[in-house]
């Protein structure tokens, strides 16, 4: 016969009583109905715990800024840094944008160039023409046609670049600048755009990725057959010859475009880009220039130091006008905000308003977040943006003063161009908030990975501190 089990204490001690009453059944099942009440309170609040622990460990950075502030630059520095391999493995797929860039300077200087009116030609030239003539389109001169003509099969690479860029469904994007007749102001320039979860950069990996090739400085082993690079390479001496002509240079210094400065220039590199092995640079990967749409989120973890094990959520958002009401969801509970404000653009309009200067907008748009009440206990980093460009541009004799009235007879220079913003932007700061904080503010050229990265570190410290410090208050 089987051994018996010997009897469960706690059975026993469980089972109701053989004698009990119907009162007292009342009341043991009472009791017990309690004790399970308690119990799942406990389970309840131990699980709220966990997940606000947890919670207490996700850093979420906000970007904010106008369009073109350098948000998306700054969030390409922070992979840089804190995700190096995946950053590497991804640069490959910047090409494709890059081979935009130029493409679109390129279209920009022969559309600009054949608009010409008689009266922006040199003078020996224009000297003949009545008044009213002045004003007519003029003839390009022989060897920029030639060249023009050359240049023409990149119009069916933009329109390639395009579709590999932007999603089938994206329709807007693909409304190139349309050509209408003898009317500039009516031609538009359509900026390419990139959709929330850099969908554009999975479709590409999948597309161009080789399993198992090795990756070295230069290339990345990933380079397939493209067409946009052949192309490249097949107009390369007739770009170099375009951008380089005196013509063409004489005429865009007349309308006042500094081609130089805009975002994703890359004429002076062709030689280099237009190559067959091109693999774009880090630096190369911060100048390109792709517009954001909605909002991306870069996720990574601290893997050393004190902060080993936490997450951060950096949440890179679209700056134009249309796009800054969709910023507000983003305000619950963040950390902190970088703001940038490219404080080179003094003498720039907005793209999507040509009224509205680029500098006022940016200070509005600081005014706004500073005395927003949802972000009042949140810290407020200021990025100064572009001072590379500031710097260019006052040593080139452009003067602030003619810009802001309020910068009077002080010295053109960097320096005190920097001290003087960095006054009015601690004003609006310490005026705004609805509770004193700290300003942080930082004088920065977010293309730079020398000097950013040193900031981006102190950034970091600053919010992991604050994060910590609310953590412990909360708990
Ligand atoms: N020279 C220079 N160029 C910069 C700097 N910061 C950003 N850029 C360039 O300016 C362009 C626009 O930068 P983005 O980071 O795309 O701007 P954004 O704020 O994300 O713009 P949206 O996506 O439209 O909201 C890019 O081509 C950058 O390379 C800077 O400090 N100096
Ligand atoms: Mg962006």
């Amino acid at each position: 016969m089987p051994a018996r089990d010997p009897p469960d204490p706690l059975d026993a001690a469980l089972r109701p009583p053989i004698d009990e009453t119907a009162e007292e059944k009342i009341l043991r099942l009472a009791q017990e109905a309690e004790a399970r009440r308690v119990s799942h309170q406990i389970d309840e609040d131990i699980k709220r715990e966990r997940t606000s622990r947890k919670k207490r460990q996700v850093v979420r950075l906000l970007l904010l800024g106008q369009s073109e502030s350098g948000k998306s630059t700054t969030l390409r520095q922070f992979q840089r840094l804190y995700t190096p391999s995946a950053f590497r493995d991804e640069r490959v797929l910047w090409r494709s944008v890059i081979q935009l860039n130029v493409v679109r300077s390129i279209r920009t200087i022969l559309d600009t160039v054949s608009d010409v009116r008689v009266r922006e030609l040199p003078v020996s030239s224009a000297s003949e023409a009545s008044d009213d003539e002045s004003y007519e389109r003029a003839r390009l001169p022989f060897h920029l046609e030639t060249i023009a003509m050359r240049l023409l099969p990149l119009r069916h690479i933009e329109s390639l670049l395009v579709a590999k860029l932007v999603p089938p469904n994206e329709e807007e994007a693909t409304h190139l600048g349309v050509y209408h007749g003898d009317d500039p102001h009516r031609r538009h320039h359509h900026e390419i755009f990139v959709r929330p979860g850099a969908t554009w950069k999975g479709g590409m990996l999948h597309r161009t990725r080789i399993p198992g090739r090795p990756t070295s400085a230069g290339t990345t082993g990933q380079e397939t057959h493209d067409e946009s690079q052949e192309a490249l390479g097949q107009c390369c001496e007739d770009m170099i010859a375009l951008w380089n002509d005196a013509f063409v240079q004489d005429i865009l210094r007349k309308r006042k475009m500094r081609l130089e400065e805009s975002p994703g220039f890359f004429l002076n590199d062709l030689q280099r880009i237009a190559s067959t092995n091109y693999c774009p640079s880090d630096e190369d990967v911060f100048r390109a220039r792709l517009k954001t749409v909605g909002v991306c989120e870069y996720k990574f973890e601290m893997e050393a130091g004190f902060e080993s094990g936490t997450e951060w959520r950096i949440i890179d958002v679209g700056g134009s006008r249309s796009q800054v009401a969709t910023w507000v969801p983003f305000f619950d509970d963040v950390d902190a905000i970088i703001f940038l404000a490219p404080i080179s653009a003094f003498d720039q309009t907005l793209v999507e308003d040509k009224s509205v200067n680029r500098l006022e907008d940016s200070v509005l748009l600081w005014k706004a977040v500073c005395s927003n009440k949802l972000l009042e206990k949140v810290e407020l980093v200021l990025f100064m943006n572009k001072c590379d460009i500031l710097d260019r541009k006052l040593k080139s004799g452009i003067r602030l003063s003619k810009y802001l009235r309020s910068f009077g007879d002080r010295p053109n220079d960097l320096d005190t161009a920097q001290k003087f913003f960095r006054s009015k932007f601690s004003f609006i700061h310490r005026e705004h908030s609805p509770q004193p904080r700290k300003f942080h503010g930082y004088f920065t050229s977010v293309t730079d990975a020398s000097t950013t990265s040193g900031i981006l570190a102190s950034v970091r410290d600053m919010v992991m501190r604050e994060h910590l410090r609310k953590a412990k208050l909360l708990s």
